[in-house]
């Protein structure tokens, strides 16, 4: 199957790259880039040397020779491409956040109009694989909405009050450098930001809602001087209390089928590259703590994307993505 990645010359897209070399049915025909046009894609993501020999082409959905895609581009850019590849019947992956969300809530999370608005399954498929299976589009979830959703799904709908608290590493604020991201802001640093407002609370509270939950979501974000990552604290208040065992028994329960959830004490380093998300629970009584750990490029991104991509085409759905975290 002939796969095209809008957006390749980007994290994201340097993953999908990577990941897919691995995979049993894909090859990454097209990756495209308007600022790298023409140049070997292993001279931008010099990971990658001597494992493809594509290039950098413009991209051009009209023309475009591909039986799936991937948009790997920034919100509000994805929805210059996704009806197009909708009209052409190429069935999509898209990584931004542009189909997440209703539109109504999209536009006032992201405070622009959409343009292109069409539903689209939230590919988290330890949710909402059913309806993934029979789709032609679906939207890649959040980094962070990915790792904290799965930590608190087993007792959302026991809750009152969820509080998210992430750590996140530093490139999922994408290739492009910013006053936030460089050196000497990020490093032998640890910080707060959008402390009450970030955008993927948006997204939290969907699929809170989504799993029958009517708890009030909170979440607040750090950047941590690590390449990638994501560690997130969820605090779940319960109504009634728990006893370890129980809590313990709802996760076995709810995530004994599912091959990228597993149940171990989290940290960034037992996931790193990998598309797992570990997950650890402890009971207070009415208070939970669930951590989970993710690479926000892997399970987080591009590998999650794989993962929709096999449940799309009806392949195995760890294809290409059955491999170990580098540790240490
Ligand atoms: N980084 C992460 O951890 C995560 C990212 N995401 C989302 O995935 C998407 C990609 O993220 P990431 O890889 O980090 O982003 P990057 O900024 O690293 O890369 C963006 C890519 O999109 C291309 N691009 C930018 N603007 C346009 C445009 N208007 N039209 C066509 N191509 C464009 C860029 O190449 P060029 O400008 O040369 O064309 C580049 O290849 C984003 O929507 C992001 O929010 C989701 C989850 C996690
Ligand atoms: C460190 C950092 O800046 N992280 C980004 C993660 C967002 C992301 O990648 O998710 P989307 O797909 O919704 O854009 C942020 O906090 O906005």
């Amino acid at each position: 199957m002939d796969i095209a990645i809008i957006g390749a010359s980007g994290f994201t897209g340097g993953d999908l790259i990577r990941l897919l070399l691995l995979h049993s049915k894909a090859e990454v025909t097209c990756a495209t880039s308007r600022s790298e046009e023409g140049k070997p894609v292993s001279s931008v993501h010099r990971n990658l040397k001597d494992l493809t020999d594509i290039k950098f082409t413009n991209p051009d959905i009209e023309n475009l020779d591909a039986d799936f895609a991937f948009l790997a581009v920034p919100h509000t850019a994805a929805m210059k491409y996704a009806g197009q590849l909708k009209e052409r019947g190429i069935k999509t992956v898209d990584l931004s956040a542009d189909y997440r969300l209703s539109k109504d809530i999209y536009e006032s999370t992201y405070g622009v109009e959409h343009t292109c608005y069409f539903e689209a399954p939230y590919g988290l498929p330890e949710l909402h694989r059913e309806v993934i299976k029979g789709a032609d589009f679906v939207a890649n979830p959040g980094c962070f909405p990915t790792g904290a959703t799965l930590a608190a799904a087993p007792l959302a709908k026991l809750a009152h009050t969820i509080i998210y608290d992430s750590k996140t590493g530093v490139s999922g604020a994408g290739v492009n450098p910013s006053k936030t991201n460089q050196y000497t802001n990020v490093a032998d640093n640890l910080t707060a930001y959008k402390w009450t407002s970030h955008r993927h609370l948006a997204e939290m509270r969907q699929e809170a809602k989504f799993l029958g939950s009517s708890a009030k979501c909170h979440f607040t974000p750090h950047l941590l001087p690590v390449n990638r990552g994501i560690l997130t604290t969820a605090h779940i208040l319960l109504n009634e209390p728990l006893t370890q065992e129980e809590v313990e028994k709802l996760y076995q329960d709810r995530y004994k089928n599912e091959f990228f959830v597993r149940l171990q004490n989290p940290s960034l380093g037992g996931v790193r590259g990998s598309n797992f998300c570990d997950i650890g629970v402890e009971s207070e009584g009415t208070r939970i703590v669930a951590v989970s750990a993710i690479d926000n490029l892997v399970k987080g991104a591009s590998g999650q994307a794989i993962q929709n991509m096999n449940i799309m085409c009806g392949f195995e759905e760890t294809d290409g993505l059955r491999f170990g975290p580098v540790f240490p």
